[in-house]
């Protein structure tokens, strides 16, 4: 079964909804979502749904191969994304990049 739920932290809860962010890196355990499907995203925190998203790629990427594009599509500088992924995910290399689309907001939010 593929996965039709992620958690974000809280704090990029503004510019997930905005559609300044686009990707997200994260570990092979979270790596199998499927492109074209639909998945509920909630906050890590407190578990509230807060959009749905539409998954558009999943790609495989070395932490030393994340470049400009990336940090770009994450809303971030460079130097913050490889700090925030060093923060998460402490010596880990094989990474994904998860892109997707943004299909609906939680009205109320
Ligand atoms: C449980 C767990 O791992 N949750 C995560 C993992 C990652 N991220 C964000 O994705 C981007 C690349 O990693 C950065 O913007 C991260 O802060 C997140 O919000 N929540």
């Amino acid at each position: 079964m593929h996965p039709t739920k992620i958690t974000f932290y809280e704090r990029f809860e503004p510019i997930i909804l905005s559609g300044d962010k686009t990707i997200t890196i994260r570990d092979e355990a979270e790596s199998h979502y499927v492109p074209g499907t639909r998945v509920a995203v909630h906050t890590y925190e407190t578990d509230r749904w807060f959009c749905d998203i539409e998954i558009r790629s999943v790609t495989p990427i070395q932490f030393d191969d994340l470049n400009e594009e990336h940090a770009r599509q994450e809303h971030l500088s460079l130097e913050d994304l490889k700090r925030i992924i060093r923060d998460i995910y402490p010596e880990l290399d094989s990474l994904y990049v998860i892109e997707y689309r943004l299909l609906a907001r939680d009205p109320a939010g």
